[in-house]
């Protein structure tokens, strides 16, 4: 047990990260009517290298001119490996005013390359007189990244979110799949004739949950490439849930509500929560640290775990 506090997470809503390529204007207005809470204009993977100048203009263009509503406006800049980065970020920020929130980098392996962003970031900032700082997001999607996880979580007052991006990481680690998220055909055990699926994602979900957690960053599961299967995007983003993580991407406007449906915490569950709360508050009161709530124990330690969820419920009432 630390002495130290473990530090909250931002309170704004991150359900779902809707992604969409610069290089595809025609896209954004519907992007923005969308419900996901976030919406990532993506200048990395998506955009075609000869597409790139152009993409940064259609994203500036779309910045200043679509009214985005309460939206958390985020550009995901190509990773620090390519030529591409340093203008992403200068181009961007300095033609698209105070309207972005968020630069989102990719590939990110050690805390020195979000300290590189943060001071290129910094410096255009003080010199257009920004006063609204932009945060930062990165993508754990590399063998680097997840061995250095802890230490990228702990890199920047700037870093708000870190995400799994199941593809590169998959491809970085080596790993036989061209599966993006999800069940894995060949990751299974065997007994008696049968076969159990097992999770291949789940070390690194729990190694970025617990690296957010204790800096007090937003855990966010990466995209689910399957988008005709909605069933397996829902298991995904109930595991991610279930482990801690706030939200998932959406790859297609269909993804959106499964991500919206799953990170909402459910009328049922908000109200246990609030009944484990109250039958604690009144052990409290009779000078008892425990309570038995539908047959069931609940002690101090439930109550931290209520409150997690009012607490969602509460970000997304105020959103
Ligand atoms: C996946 C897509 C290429 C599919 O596009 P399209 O063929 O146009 O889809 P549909 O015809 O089914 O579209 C139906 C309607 O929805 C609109 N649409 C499509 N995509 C979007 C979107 N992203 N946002 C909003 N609206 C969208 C279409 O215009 C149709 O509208 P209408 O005609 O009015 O009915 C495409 O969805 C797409 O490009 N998706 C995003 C891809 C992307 O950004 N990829 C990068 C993130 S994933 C990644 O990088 C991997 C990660 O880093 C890792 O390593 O894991
Ligand atoms: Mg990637």
């Amino acid at each position: 047990m630390s002495f130290r506090i473990q530090p909250a997470a931002p309170a704004r809503p991150n359900r779902c990260q809707l992604f969409g390529p610069g290089s595809r204007p025609a896209l954004f207005e519907k992007m923005a009517a969308s419900a996901a809470d976030v919406i990532n204009l993506d200048l990395e993977d998506s955009v075609a290298p000869a597409d790139k100048p152009q993409a940064r203009k259609n994203i500036i263009e779309a910045i200043n001119t679509i009214d985005w509503g309460k939206k958390y406006l985020s550009v995901r800049i190509n990773g620090l490996d390519t030529p591409f980065w340093y203008r992403d970020v200068v181009e961007v920020l300095e033609g698209a005013g105070d309207r972005i929130d968020q630069i989102m980098i990719p590939k990110v392996g050690c805390a020195a390359d979000v300290y590189a962003v943060d001071a290129l970031v910094t410096a255009i900032e003080r010199n257009m007189g920004r006063t609204k700082p932009i945060s930062l997001e990165v993508i754990i999607e590399t063998a680097a990244g997840i061995a250095h996880v802890e230490e990228i979580a702990a890199s920047s007052p700037r870093l708000q979110a870190m995400s799994l991006g199941a593809a590169d990481f998959a491809a970085s680690m080596g790993m036989q799949t061209t599966g993006i998220g999800g069940t894995q055909e060949n990751y299974y055990m065997y007994r008696d004739g049968a076969k159990y699926w097992s999770d291949p994602w789940h070390w690194a979900q729990t190694a970025i949950v617990a690296a957010c957690r204790t800096h007090g960053i937003l855990p966010v599961d990466g995209p689910f490439g399957d988008f005709s299967d909605d069933e397996g995007f829902r298991a995904q983003a109930r595991r991610s849930a279930t482990l801690g993580m706030v939200g998932k991407w959406a790859i297609h406007p269909k993804q959106v509500a499964l991500a919206n449906e799953v990170f909402t915490p459910s009328e049922q569950a908000v109200t246990e929560a609030r009944e484990i709360l109250a039958a604690m508050e009144e052990a409290k009161a009779a000078g008892q640290g425990a309570a038995v709530y539908k047959g069931r124990l609940v002690d101090i330690a439930s109550m931290r775990q209520a409150e997690v969820i009012v607490r969602q419920a509460d970000i997304i009432a105020a959103s």
